[in-house]
């Protein structure tokens, strides 16, 4: 493993998750003590949940951080496979409106143009402060997939961008810039099949194949929270 990327095994989600939580909200109040505000992103699907539930728990000034999802499927804030319900659901302070939260999504059914009106909105930001990401099974890291082109550098520099994955919704993603340059950086992932497709991811060298390498190369350090 790169001296960069420092990886951390645990038996189960509860304990990845229970660490992970006590180091974004010690990261978080580094920040806070230090800037007044933070920015927080977070990943969807399903294995953040009790991290976000863990993190919910910690007793921050919550009022004085933003929390975004890495990615968002382009389905009502409602729908089952909505990236912000699960959030909504599962972090407390989001939930009962203690922290701010910026949705990935606008008015604008064109992902295209909810795409352009976000980038300007997180362009007017700086880097991320913390910014937790999942990983899938294909190695696919926010909303970018295997052959997204924004992996071979058409594009990668807009803070969000568009995803087509073949039969999924259209989604929208923090883009490889934005997730590679926030100033934390952690993986959480659970099971052998990620534990074996990120050790694949980091003997190869192609980014369009292994989208989670956009976290490898960045300054800092990545930190991987493993359940395996
Ligand atoms: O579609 C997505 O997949 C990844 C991994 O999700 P999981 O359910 O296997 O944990 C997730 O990180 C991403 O945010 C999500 O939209």
């Amino acid at each position: 493993m790169s001296a960069r990327i420092a990886v951390r095994r645990f038996p189960s989600i509860e304990e990845a998750s229970a660490q992970l939580a006590e180091d974004v909200a010690d990261e978080l109040r580094r920040v806070l003590a230090r800037a007044g505000e933070a920015t927080l992103a977070v990943p969807g699907g399903t294995t953040p949940v009790p991290f976000l539930e863990r993190l919910g728990a910690q007793g921050l000034p919550w009022e004085r951080v933003l929390v975004l999802p890495t990615d968002e499927r382009c389905v009502p804030p409602d729908h089952p496979r909505s990236n912000e319900r699960m959030i909504r659901a599962a972090l407390a302070p989001v939930r009962e409106g203690r922290a701010r939260f910026m949705p990935l999504r606008t008015e604008d059914p064109d992902p295209a143009a909810a795409a352009r009106v976000l980038s300007g909105a997180m362009a007017g930001r700086g880097p991320i402060d913390v910014c937790v990401s999942g990983m899938g099974e294909d190695a696919h890291v926010a909303s970018l997939f295997p052959g997204h082109p924004a992996l071979s550098g058409d594009g990668e520099g807009a803070p969000v961008v568009v995803a087509r994955p073949d039969g999924l919704d259209a989604r929208l993603s923090l883009g490889p810039s934005l997730l590679a340059g926030a100033r934390m950086r952690a993986l959480l992932i659970a099971g052998l099949a990620k534990w074996a497709v990120l050790h694949e991811a980091l003997e190869s060298e192609n980014r369009s194949r292994y989208p989670v390498r956009v976290l490898f190369g960045a300054p800092g350090s990545l930190k991987v929270y493993s359940a395996t």
